[in-house]
């Protein structure tokens, strides 16, 4: 088979290597979002295509991240909405127990039926899985540890890392020794914890604090900003809080902890310190979401060619290639936004790029979902940001209850902006509300084929359809 690239590699393997060693077209390490898709892709075209990994088939997404903790949202929703029914009469005289193994078997169940389908894949393209862990000898030469602790060799002419992230554990005294849960382990809880401590009150941190309460624990979030999602404009950021507060959990911003005793599960016992004071707070469980490292420290690729950013990702040019060519890095690892979307876009730029195609990661639509209830969903710039820059916009802005949908789903919590251009394009927009994250692809479209806010205004949407409700906030937006 070929070199996959349009460029020979710069790298020359010894032929003593290559023969001792299993050769391929393309060699991925992790098979997460992006690295999945490259190998089926190629594997599929005829070429020789290996993928090893270590733990989780599929990656991160389907076994312990994005689909297990939607589908406990979902459990949590299901919880929610008959409490909701209780409340409203639909249902008389009922008690609702959670039974937390079945939230759990629900999801492992889902999770299971993900790895087989991942599994079916690798075989039906003919990209070969190995299993075991994978540490460069040099940039295009992987030495792979198998469960056995059996070792081989294996080359490629093209390379791509894709070995993901995980949660960061801070270096706070007390706390690894508490073992706190990541999002790993609190997918694997049996019983609702009775008080869930959550340090970090970010993507993960919020949508396991609403699940948690959702599921009946008492839950208490800690950050060090002032606010939830200090990326977030801030209307946006204390509207969401207000709505997660008002179903009762609570929050402890501007602090941070200084030292955890006991053990998570158990009971734990930790000390905040806000504006100067220092308090002790007790829970039966603690959660690490205080973000992510990348899975790229102690699998070779420090030396001998130093393929890492300071911060542990690898460094890669706009088309995900590092400065190795022919060796590429994408996904969490190689510093793309940590999501699954973002991947494989990764996927489709390594792969377009392998075809002689020009793609790159420059200017790419980043869209974003928050999956708490009601959910935060993205695209474009933010108001704040825009008013740092002095970028001049005209503003509409409309409460959920204005999208009638959610009146029928007695849920009008929310609201949703939109920012437009003094040429009409559309520069942001925003949704905290039922269904949110459905609405984005309709206005990415229109920001993505140049099309003014005028095209979204003017469309007939259904009624009574959530997206609907764009229509109405495009014509709220003042005339030029
Ligand atoms: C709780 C949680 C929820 C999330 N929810 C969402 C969401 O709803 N939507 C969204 O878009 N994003 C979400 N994300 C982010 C998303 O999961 C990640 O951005 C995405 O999975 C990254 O994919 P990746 O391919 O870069 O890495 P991964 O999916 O992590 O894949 C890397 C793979 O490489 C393997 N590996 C690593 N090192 C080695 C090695 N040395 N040898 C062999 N194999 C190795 C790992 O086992 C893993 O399977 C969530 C993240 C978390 C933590
Ligand atoms: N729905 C989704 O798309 C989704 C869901 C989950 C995760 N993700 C992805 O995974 C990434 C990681 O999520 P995350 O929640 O771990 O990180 P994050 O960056 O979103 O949030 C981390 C939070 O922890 C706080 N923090 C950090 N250290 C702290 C300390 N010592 N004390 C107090 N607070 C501290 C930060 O201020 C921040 O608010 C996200 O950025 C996102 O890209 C996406």
């Amino acid at each position: 088979m070929g070199c996959l690239l349009r460029n020979e590699s710069a790298i020359s393997l010894e032929a003593e290597d290559i023969a001792m060693a299993d050769h391929f077209d393309l060699l991925v390490l992790g098979s997460g979002e992006a690295g999945k898709y490259i190998a089926w892709a190629f594997a599929s075209e005829g070429k020789k295509v290996a993928c090893i990994e270590r733990q989780w088939v599929g990656g991160s997404c389907p076994n312990v991240a994005c689909l297990p903790s939607k589908n406990f949202v979902h459990s949590a929703e299901m919880v929610h909405q008959t409490q909701e029914a209780i409340k409203s009469g639909i249902f008389s005289d009922v008690d609702i127990k959670v039974n937390m193994s079945a939230v759990r078997a629900r999801k492992r169940e889902m999770v299971d039926g993900l790895v087989a389908m991942h599994k079916d894949r690798f075989v039906n393209s003919g990209a070969q899985l190995i299993e075991g862990n994978g540490r460069f000898i040099e940039p295009k030469k992987i030495q792979v540890t198998d469960p056995k602790g059996e070792q081989r060799v294996l080359t490629g002419e093209t390379v791509i890392i894709s070995t993901g992230s995980r949660a960061n554990i801070d270096s706070v005294p007390g706390l690894a020794e508490a073992k706190p849960l990541t999002h790993i382990d609190i997918l694997e809880l049996d019983k609702v914890p009775s008080h869930l401590i959550v340090l970090g009150a970010g993507y993960v941190g919020l949508e396991f604090a609403q699940i948690m309460r959702r599921l009946g624990a008492k839950v208490t979030v800690i950050d060090r900003n002032d606010r939830i999602l200090k990326r977030e404009d801030e209307d946006v950021s204390t509207e969401l809080e207000k709505l997660l507060a008002a179903e009762g959990i609570q929050f402890c911003l501007s602090s941070s902890i200084s030292g955890v005793k006991g053990t998570s599960g158990d009971t734990v016992s930790v000390k905040v310190m806000k504006a100067g004071k220092t308090s002790e707070l007790q829970g039966s469980h603690i959660l690490c979401a205080t973000g992510r490292i990348p899975n790229t420290d102690g699998i070779g690729l420090e030396e001998p060619t130093n393929l890492l950013t300071k911060n542990g990702f690898v460094k890669v040019d706009d088309h995900l290639q590092t400065v190795v060519p022919g060796v590429f890095a994408v996904g969490d690892c190689a510093g793309s936004p940590h999501f699954t979307h973002v991947s494989f876009s990764d996927f489709r730029i390594v792969k377009d790029f392998l075809k002689g195609l020009s793609a790159n990661t420059t200017g790419r639509q980043v869209p974003y979902t928050l999956f708490t209830s009601p959910e935060l969903a993205h695209i474009g710039a933010h108001e704040h940001e825009l008013k740092a820059k002095d970028v001049k916009y005209r503003k509409a802005q409309l409460p959920m209850a204005a999208f009638l949908r959610t009146r029928t789903l007695a849920d009008t919590r929310g609201f949703a902006k939109v920012m437009v251009s003094e040429s009409d394009q559309i520069l942001g927009f925003t949704a905290l509300g039922p269904g949110a994250g459905e609405l984005l692809p309709v206005v990415q479209l229109a920001m993505k084929a140049g099309l003014p806010y005028t095209a979204i205004r003017d469309l007939v949407v259904t009624h009574p359809t959530l997206s609907e409700g764009l229509v109405y906030l495009f014509m709220a937006v003042p005339p030029r």
